[in-house]
């Protein structure tokens, strides 16, 4: 049996708005396995960033619990969450976040620097990787200089370069007009299929969905396959 890179168990998550309290996740199971990748497609507002943001390690669920590799750990402190979220997952965002004082190849570096590995070696695996989403000429360029197209590719590099156990991405390509979509989308693809990563990624792109494994959707609170 393939195993189970990411348990969501029970997880609750609550907002206090206007001084009532509003249920996002209402006991979300959830399993996501080795090599997969599976599609998170729901009505705004419905919480899917809540749900990555959770999965993700970023917030803590207020019930339930978030298992990474067979280790609970949704509810430990804020400090060993990030250590964990460091080495363990990647994050791509619908807009790139990247750096703009840094070319995309010390983009894609920071996080490998800040692990711990030396400036030689980040910076192989980052020529790597933009390589491989096809955007190695374009190495020396801040992200200011690059389309959002070309953005998006280092910011998909740049979630990978510590090599993660799990890719979450929120919208990724939403910001990108269709045909840039489908050839990012088709990298981060081969990137994830390549490395045998798990990715569960949020899109409002029922075309894209239908590339993935398979496709997930949030019913009052909880994750149902769509
Ligand atoms: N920090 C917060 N405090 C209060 N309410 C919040 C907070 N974060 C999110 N919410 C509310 O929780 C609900 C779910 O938000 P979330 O961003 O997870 O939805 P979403 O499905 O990702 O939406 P979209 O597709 O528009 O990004 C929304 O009603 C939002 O207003």
């Amino acid at each position: 049996m393939v195993r189970a890179v990411l348990q969501l168990k029970g997880v609750e998550r609550h907002y206090e708005q206007a001084e009532r309290r509003l249920t996002i996740l209402n006991g979300a199971d959830f399993s996501l396995h080795a090599g997969e990748m599976v599609a998170l497609v729901a009505p705004s507002g419905t919480g899917k960033s809540t749900l990555l943001h959770t999965a993700g390690l970023l917030e803590r669920p207020d019930g339930g619990d978030v298992v990474l590799a067979g280790r609970a750990c949704g509810r430990l402190s804020d400090d060993n969450r990030t250590a964990i979220r460091r080495n363990d997952i990647g994050f791509v965002y619908q807009f790139h976040h990247l750096l703009p004082e840094f070319s995309a190849l010390e983009n894609v570096m920071m996080p490998q620097l800040i692990k711990g590995l030396s400036r030689g070696e980040a910076a192989e695996r980052a020529a790597q990787l933009l390589d491989y989403m096809q955007i190695g000429k374009r190495a020396t360029h801040r992200p200011s200089e690059l389309s959002g197209g070309e953005q998006q590719r280092v910011a998909i590099a740049r979630a990978v370069a510590n090599a993660p156990l799990v890719l979450l991405a929120d919208e990724p390509t939403g910001n990108l007009d269709p045909v840039t979509a489908s050839y990012v989308f088709q990298a981060l693809e081969a990137l994830v299929r390549q490395s045998g990563l798990a990715a569960l990624i949020a899109t409002h792109n029922h075309e894209l969905a239908s590339r993935m494994d398979r496709r997930v959707t949030l019913a009052e609170g909880r994750v149902v396959p769509l």
